[in-house]
């Protein structure tokens, strides 16, 4: 029974505002979304990886992964993320049939520590549905209105952030998708359209090196993670 996870990289990364589409930028020497696939395949417990590449790059992209040694296979993405994971989902689910586990996890979050992944992976094995990792608030959080004007400080001992790669059953995902894809809806994240379902979603730790590169802030972050930490 096999672990696919779908890997959506197909996002303009306007937040970041490189030359080049986010997953496709390089920190030392090789894309975001080449060390994201090299973080899952390093886990050892994943057997195939779906990436949702930008629709003008498949070629790009499929040419950088193939030095991995992993399962890969690249289709194009869409205009908003549930739509690349939606697309990668129909694209797992027809190559790898006996698919059992699906995780999904931004190239954003490029240096995902494998240890966190495979956690993830057994909380799913174990039984739960749908599982995401979150990391404690460290700021104090205040609900504001239009204005700017603060109306109640939120009590954030039962507040998380979440991360990926978050863990489905693959029917549960589907089924999530297919009733997002019905409705025309979309969320922030694939647990998001899972809660819509009514089923449960439990959490796993997760770590400060799994952070999204959104800004050029966070790529400064990630290069100091990297030199730190060298290439897995
Ligand atoms: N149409 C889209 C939009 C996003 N993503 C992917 O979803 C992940 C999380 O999205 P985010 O980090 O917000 O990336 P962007 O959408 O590219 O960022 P921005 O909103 O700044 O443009 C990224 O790996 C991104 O490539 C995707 O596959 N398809
Ligand atoms: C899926 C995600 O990484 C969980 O934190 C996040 O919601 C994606 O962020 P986006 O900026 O909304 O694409």
């Amino acid at each position: 029974m096999s672990v696919v996870a779908l890997v959506p990289a197909a996002g303009r990364g306007e937040r970041l505002g490189a030359a080049v589409p986010k997953a496709l930028v390089e920190l030392d020497g090789e894309s975001l979304l080449v060390h994201a696939v090299r973080g899952l395949w390093a886990s050892g417990c994943v057997h195939h990886v779906v990436v949702a590449a930008p629709p003008n790059q498949i070629d790009v992209v499929t040419a950088a992964l193939s030095s991995l040694g992993a399962a890969v296979t690249v289709v194009s993405g869409g205009a908003e993320r549930t739509e690349s994971v939606w697309l990668a989902l129909q694209a797992a689910v027809a190559e790898v049939p006996d698919t059992e586990v699906v995780l999904v996890h931004d190239a954003a979050r490029a240096f995902t520590p494998p240890a966190m992944i495979r956690s993830v992976v057994e909380a799913v094995r174990a039984g739960a549905p749908a599982v995401v990792p979150v990391l404690p608030l460290a700021d104090t959080v205040k609900q504001v209105d239009a204005d700017g004007r603060v109306l109640a400080t939120v009590d954030r001992a039962s507040l998380r952030a979440v991360q990926t790669p978050q863990g489905f059953e693959r029917g549960v995902l589907v089924r999530a998708h297919e009733a997002a894809a019905k409705a025309a809806l979309g969320a922030t994240d694939d647990a998001g359209l899972v809660e819509r379902l009514g089923e449960p979603v439990l959490t796993v730790a997760g770590h400060t090196d799994a952070m999204k590169i959104t800004t050029p802030f966070d790529l400064a972050v990630a290069t100091a993670l990297l030199t730190h930490r060298g290439r897995l």
